[in-house]
């Protein structure tokens, strides 16, 4: 039984997330922290008659008793896109609020698992490492870059093009490797398999085509909709429940064998040397078996058809600079850039 909070639980994706984590009998204490309306959000989910206690903690002032005792993290703070924009856009104002969750959570829980969901994805990532680097409580098993909500889109977009295989089954089936931002999402289709048949899945050049372009730019289609008013908040805090609870269930139930792809600080991480030979990269997303601490082991790249291969080679190179921007906004930042918030 454990204590999750939440920072970033008034918003879009924070309330339907909070409302879904509610529902877990794994979870024992959720706590909900916002700069804003986190005591609203917590009175009314407490109201929910399942074991978890609900708490709701506003500002900065009380950022370091909403993570007291947290076993989980997860962090979907920040602002969102409006259409027009990249996720790479949203980095001016997203960095430093990560940094500064990540620089709380280096003091009060230093052992949690993070979960980042703030955008961009591929630079946030990179910063919550390198903030617990400096403070001397990096453990790379520890920190995820929430890209679920690929794999979920790449599921049902499939099950759209062929009815015959149900989304569900096909869920845990789809790898989704390399980062969460357009060219940087790459959806391993030509590995399919459908369980229990173990029947494969396949299709034609066209189908690929069009099935990685809409799974790659998904979320300017819900930017697009939503038409100024934010991004994906309901798909997302349904992928990011699931995530956090396949965590919980392979590190506080011991559920073995449980795999998610999501992204990852390769280097210290057991069995990612040959993805970081291949990639050339220190940081990428692929299929993780969770255990006990988190990363248990991550899995090999599968076998990559060749328009797979240069999909990756494409994914890579934009990573390189997404990567380094996160590092270096740690690492050097720049004279004028705004301190870290005393929390
Ligand atoms: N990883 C992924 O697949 C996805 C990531 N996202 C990202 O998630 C983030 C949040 O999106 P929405 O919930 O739609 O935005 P939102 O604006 O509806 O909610 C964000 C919440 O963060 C809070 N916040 C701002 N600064 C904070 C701070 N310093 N500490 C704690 N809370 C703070 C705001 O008060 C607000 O309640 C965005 O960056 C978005 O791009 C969105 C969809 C998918
Ligand atoms: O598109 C966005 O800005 C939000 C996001 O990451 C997604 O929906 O995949």
């Amino acid at each position: 039984m454990v204590k999750v909070v939440v920072c970033g639980a008034a918003g879009g994706i924070g309330q339907p997330l909070s409302l879904l984590l509610k529902q877990s009998d794994l979870i024992s204490h959720l706590a909900l922290y916002d700069i804003v309306n986190a005591i609203g959000v917590a009175a009314d989910l407490s109201h929910i008659n399942t074991a978890s206690k609900v708490t709701g903690h506003v500002g900065a002032g009380a950022l370091a008793e909403a993570l007291q005792g947290a076993h989980t993290v997860v962090i979907p703070a920040g602002v969102p896109r409006r259409p027009g924009m990249t996720r790479d856009d949203l980095f001016k104002v997203n960095a430093s609020i990560v940094r500064d969750l990540a620089q709380a959570c280096a003091e009060h829980c230093p052992k949690a698992f993070i979960l980042v969901i703030s955008n961009p994805v591929n630079s946030t990532v990179p910063i919550v490492c390198e903030v617990l680097k400096k403070a001397n409580v990096f453990d790379p098993r520890r920190v995820f870059g929430v890209t679920t909500l690929d794999v979920v889109r790449s599921s049902r977009f499939v099950h759209e093009v062929k009815p015959q295989f149900e989304p569900h089954e096909i869920a845990n089936r789809i790898t989704v490797v390399g980062g969460h931002s357009g060219a940087t999402i790459v959806p391993i289709l030509s590995k399919i398999n459908q369980q229990p048949h173990n029947q494969s899945i396949s299709f034609t050049p066209e189908e690929i085509k069009t099935l990685t372009h809409r799974i790659q730019f998904g979320g300017d289609e819900v930017v697009k909709a939503k038409d100024g008013a934010g991004s994906a908040t309901l798909s997302m805090a349904y992928a990011g429940a699931r995530f956090t609870l396949s965590l919980l269930e392979a590190s506080v139930r011991g559920k073995r064998g449980v795999v998610e792809s999501t992204f990852v600080h390769l280097p210290g991480n057991p069995g990612s040397e040959w993805n970081q030979r291949f990639t050339g990269l220190d940081y990428f997303a692929q299929d993780v078996e969770l255990g006990p601490d988190g990363v248990a082991k991550v899995l090999a790249l599968p076998e990559l058809s060749t328009e797979e291969q240069a999909l990756v080679k494409i994914a890579i190179n934009e990573l390189k600079g997404n990567v380094t921007k996160g590092v270096k906004f740690i690492t050097e930042p720049q004279p004028g850039a705004p301190p870290a918030a005393k929390l």
